[in-house]
């Protein structure tokens, strides 16, 4: 690390935001897992097939009225609280945030639907992380007002009111995104057996 670097926090330490849905969680497989129970009778998307960030819009274009089925899901309780780990997250998590010099936070959206989601990602922290991970949460419906150094996340377009985040999005690989073109400047995280060590030591230099 050069002397003069100092980092988004100004202090010299790394600051890592990290997604939850679809980066640390498994939004895509425990939604459809829900799906298909629910409407068992219903078309589906395979995982496979999946393209675009938001489900309910494929769904809706494979049928109408299935777009609301799906919102159902996700809006329902115990959703967000019953995702898996993707492989690799917790352990990764983990590992960085003992890291030297470097500060990680989870930074993750609600759904508009407030009755369980913000309570089951916090249960869900606890759950697999640990008590001591509750304070690194940072929930928020706009990712570009919060500053860091890097910023791990799924959704290939992250807008908000700050034309210009701190923050380097490295786009998470997601059945959705996996066949999108990128910005040939883009980084992508494969998964967490891909090299995201490398990744936050480049921001060091
Ligand atoms: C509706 C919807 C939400 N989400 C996730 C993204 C947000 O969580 P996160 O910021 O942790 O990735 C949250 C609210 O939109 O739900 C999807 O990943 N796909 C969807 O289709
Ligand atoms: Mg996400």
């Amino acid at each position: 690390m050069s002397s003069s670097w100092s980092g988004s926090s100004g202090s010299g330490r790394l600051r890592v935001l990290v997604d939850m849905d679809g980066v640390l969680a498994d939004f895509e497989g425990g939604f459809l897992r829900k799906f298909r129970s629910r409407f068992p009778a219903e078309p589906y998307v395979p995982l496979e097939d999946r393209r675009g960030f938001w489900v309910s819009a494929q769904y809706g274009l494979l049928r109408g009225d299935l777009s609301e089925k799906a919102i159902s899901i996700w809006e329902s309780q115990n959703f967000f609280m019953d995702l898996d780990p993707l492989p690799g997250a917790v352990e990764a998590i983990k590992e960085m945030s003992k890291m030297e010099n470097t500060d990680v936070f989870l930074c993750t959206s609600p759904i508009k639907h407030y009755h369980h989601c913000p309570y089951e990602k916090y249960a869900w922290v606890e759950r697999h992380l640990g008590p001591d991970f509750l304070a690194q949460v940072i929930l928020t419906s706009d990712k570009t007002v919060v500053t860091g150094d890097l910023l791990i996340d799924d959704k290939p377009d992250i807008h908000g009111v700050e034309a210009r985040p701190a923050w380097e999005h490295i786009l998470f690989t997601a059945c959705h995104n996996k066949h999108q073109d990128l910005d040939p400047a883009q980084r992508r995280l494969q998964s967490w057996g891909d090299d995201w060590r490398a990744i936050l030591d480049s921001k060091r230099q």
